[in-house]
C-alpha cells in the first residue's frame, strides 16, 4: 500500500543529477493478489484485469504496433525536451532587436499596454532562474553568485536569486550600487529575509572558481553604453579571467542576463576581450549582440509579449513549450553521453520486504507507479527472438496481468508474432525511470484464446477497433494516406454503429513468466536487485528469491573467513588459529 509520496526531483539535461525516489512504505496485504492494476481500489476481474485505454501514436508508413509514447518523467522535463526540439527549428527565424527597439518595447509595455516594471522584472527573473535550473543542475551547481548592476538588469538578477533559492540553490548576491527605489529595496529585503548573503566586491576572491559553482552576470542590459565604470569594470574583468580558463569543466559557468555585460548592445564584444558567457538568457527578444554569442546555451525568457508588440515590431519568436518560462534558442549543444549520470537515491529493496510471489510484488510496484502519476507505466519493451537467434525489441502496452501471466494485443502478422511462432521465449522490461525502478520478466508466450481476444477487442473504442483492422503491421505501404483512406472507408461502413467483427489477424498474447527481476537504483551504482526464479519442491513449482546484495554480503563473509585463516598462518596441516584469535573476526563476520 502506498502511504507516502513526495515530489520527484527533476531529471534531464546535460549534467549529472541526483534523483530522490519518493519513499513508499509498503505493507503487503494478503489480498494483494487481487489488487487491480488501475485504479488501485477495485478488485480485478478475470481472466485478467484490463488496463484503461491509453492514447497511442499514429500509424507510420511502415505499419507498426502502436508504440507507447516515451515516459516523460515530469512535466518540466517534458518541457525541457520540447524546448530543445522547438529551438532548432525556431533559431533561424528569431528576431533580434536594436537597442532602440528594445527600449521602445519596454516603454510600450509599461505605458499603453498596462504592465508595471515590477511585473516584468518578476517574469524576467523567473525566466532566468528556470533557464539556469534547466541547464545547471542543482546537484553540481549549488552555490550561485549573482552580480547585480544598478538598473533593471540588476533587478532581474535580484529576482532570479530569490527564485533560485526556492529551487534549492544557494545564492550569494553582489550588489555594489544599490538603487534607493522601493522596488529594489523591496527585492533586497526579500533576499535578506531568506538570509541570502550580500557579498561586498572587496570580499570577492580574485578567482571565483573555488567559491561558486555558477556566476550570473546581471550587471548591464540593453541600456548599457560606453565603457564600464567602477566597480563594474573590475567585476567584468573578473568574469573575463574566469571565462578564459581553458577547461570549462573546472570553472563555474557564466550566465549573462539579456546582454553579456560590457558588450555593445548591437555590435557585441567589439574589443574581443569581453566576457564569454556559457549561457545567455535573452529577455523579451534577443538583442542584436546575441548574434555574436557563441556559447552553448542560448535561451529566451520573458513570456509576456502581447500580440500588439509582436505585430508592431514584426517579432518572430519561438513558442514557449507547455507552461515553461523559457525556451532554448540557437543550436542545441552536442551532449557528451558518457557524462550523463544519475545518482539514484531510493529506499532499500530487501528480500524481507518483498512479497513471496513475484506477481504480487509486480502488482505492488505497478500500483505505486500508477499512483505516483507516471505516464503509461504499462509500457513495456518486448523482446522476441526468431529461429535464427536474431532478437528484436519494441515497446508494447500491457493490457492485463494476473497469476497466469502478462497480456498484450497485437497484429498476428507482425514481426513479433512471426518471431513468437518460431520461438515462444520472450522477455518483457518495465522501466519506471522516476521511481528508479525496473522489472524484467522472462518466460514463454502463447496466444490468448479467441474468446479472450474477442472480449478485449470489443471493449476498445470503435476507432481503435477500426485501426486494428486497417493496420497490416510490418508491411510496407506507399504512404499514410493509404491507411487514412482505408480507415475512412471502414468508418463509413460502420457509421450506423453496427458490430465491428474482430479480424482474424488480431489478438492477444500471454507471457507466462519463469523469471522476474526487480531492480531499484541506489547510490554509487550499488543497486538492489531481487530475482525470482522457479524451483521444483516436492513435485510442485515454487518461486525462489535471490538478491544481489545478499550474494555480495556472502562473498564478503567468505573473504573475511579466508583472511582469518591467513592471519593465523593456518594451513591444512596446521592447528589453525586459536579461539581467542578468531573471536573478534568471527563477531565481525556475523555482524555483516
Ligand atoms: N521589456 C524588457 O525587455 C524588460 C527588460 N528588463 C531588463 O531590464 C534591462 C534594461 O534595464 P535598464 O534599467 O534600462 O538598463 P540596464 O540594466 O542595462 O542598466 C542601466 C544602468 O546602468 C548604468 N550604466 C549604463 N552604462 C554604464 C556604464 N558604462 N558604466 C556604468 N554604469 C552604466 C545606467 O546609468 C543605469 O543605472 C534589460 O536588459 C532587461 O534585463 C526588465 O527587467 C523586464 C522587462
Ligand atoms: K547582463
Amino acid at each position: 500500500m502506498l502511504t507516502a509520496v513526495s515530489k520527484f526531483r527533476n531529471k534531464s539535461g546535460l549534467a549529472s543529477t541526483t534523483r530522490v525516489m519518493p519513499f513508499f512504505l509498503s505493507t503487503f496485504p494478503a489480498h494483494a493478489t487481487a489488487a487491480p492494476l488501475c485504479p488501485p481500489p477495485s478488485p480485478y476481474p478475470s481472466p485478467h484485469f484490463r488496463l484503461p485505454s491509453l492514447p497511442r501514436r499514429g500509424l507510420a508508413f511502415l505499419a507498426a504496433a502502436a508504440p507507447p509514447r516515451a515516459l516523460p518523467p515530469t512535466p518540466r522535463q517534458a518541457m525541457a525536451s520540447l524546448a530543445t526540439s522547438t529551438a532548432a527549428a525556431a533559431a533561424a527565424e528569431v528576431t533580434h532587436l536594436s537597442q532602440r527597439d528594445a527600449a521602445d518595447i519596454d516603454e510600450q509595455l509599461m505605458g499603453p499596454l498596462g504592465f508595471s516594471v515590477d511585473q516584468l522584472m518578476e517574469l524576467a527573473g523567473l525566466s532566468v532562474a528556470t533557464a539556469v535550473a534547466e541547464v545547471y543542475k542543482l546537484s553540481e551547481h549549488t552555490r550561485a553568485l549573482i552580480i547585480c548592476g544598478p538598473g533593471n538588469n540588476g533587478g532581474d538578477g535580484l529576482v532570479a536569486a530569490r527564485h533560485l533559492y526556492h529551487f534549492g540553490y544557494k545564492p550569494f548576491v553582489c550588489y555594489p550600487k544599490r538603487t534607493a527605489k522601493p522596488l529594489y529595496s523591496g527585492l533586497v529585503t526579500q533576499l535578506e529575509s531568506l538570509a541570502i548573503p550580500f557579498v561586498p566586491v572587496e570580499d570577492l576572491p580574485q578567482d571565483l572558481s573555488g567559491q561558486y559553482d555558477i556566476v550570473i552576470d546581471a550587471m548591464f542590459g540593453f541600456s548599457f553604453h560606453g565603457t564600464p565604470r567602477p566597480p563594474f569594470d573590475d567585476l567584468i574583468q573578473m568574469l573575463v579571467s574566469l571565462s578564459v580558463v581553458g577547461d570549462s569543466a573546472k570553472r563555474p559557468p557564466i550566465v549573462s542576463v539579456d546582454i553579456p555585460s560590457g558588450w555593445h548592445v548591437e555590435e557585441g564584444d567589439v574589443s574581443g576581450g569581453g566576457i564569454k558567457p556559457d549561457m545567455l538568457v535573452s529577455l523579451t527578444a534577443p538583442k542584436l549582440c546575441a548574434k555574436k554569442f557563441t556559447g552553448p546555451h542560448h535561451f529566451l525568457g520573458g513570456r509576456f509579449v502581447p500580440p500588439p508588440i509582436s505585430s508592431k515590431y514584426g517579432l518572430e519568436l519561438p513558442p514557449y513549450p507547455g507552461t515553461s518560462m523559457c525556451v532554448r534558442i540557437g543550436k542545441v549543444p552536442s551532449v557528451d553521453i558518457s557524462s550523463l549520470r544519475e545518482n539514484y537515491i531510493s529506499p532499500e529493496l530487501l528480500e524481507n520486504q518483498v512479497m513471496p510471489n513475484p506477481f504480487d510484488q509486480f502488482r505492488s510496484w505497478f500500483d505505486e507507479a500508477v499512483t505516483a502519476g507516471l505516464r503509461e507505466p504499462n509500457a513495456m519493451a518486448l523482446t522476441t527472438v526468431n529461429k535464427a537467434g536474431k532478437p528484436s525489441s519494441r515497446m508494447v502496452l500491457l493490457k492485463g496481468v494476473d497469476k497466469q501471466g502478462f497480456v498484450w494485443y497485437t497484429n498476428y502478422g507482425s514481426q513479433k508474432a512471426h518471431d513468437l511462432s518460431e520461438n515462444s521465449n520472450a522477455a518483457l522490461l518495465f522501466y519506471w525511470n522516476e521511481m528508479n525502478r525496473q522489472v524484467r520478466v522472462e518466460g514463454s508466450v502463447q496466444k490468448v484464446s479467441e474468446e479472450e481476444s474477442e472480449k478485449y477487442f470489443h471493449s476498445r473504442p470503435r476507432g481503435s477497433q477500426l485501426g486494428a483492422i486497417v493496420s497490416k503491421q510490418s508491411t510496407v505501404i506507399s504512404g499514410r494516406e493509404v491507411l487514412q483512406q482505408a480507415y475512412k472507408e471502414l468508418e463509413q461502413k460502420y457509421s450506423d454503429g453496427s458490430f465491428i467483427p474482430k479480424p482474424d489477424y488480431w489478438g492477444g498474447y500471454r507471457l507466462t513468466p519463469n523469471l522476474f527481476e526487480f531492480w531499484q537504483g541506489q547510490q554509487s551504482r550499488l543497486h538492489d536487485r531481487l530475482q525470482y526464479s522457479q524451483r521444483e519442491v516436492g513435485g510442485s513449482t515454487e518461486w525462489h528469491i535471490q538478491s544481489r546484495p545478499k550474494l555480495a554480503r556472502q562473498a564478503v563473509k567468505i573473504a573475511v573467513m579466508l583472511l582469518v585463516c591467513l592471519m593465523a598462518g593456518a594451513t591444512p596441516n596446521s592447528h589453525g588459529p586459536s579461539a581467542q584469535d578468531v573471536q573478534p573476526l568471527c563477531s565481525m563476520v556475523s555482524s555483516l
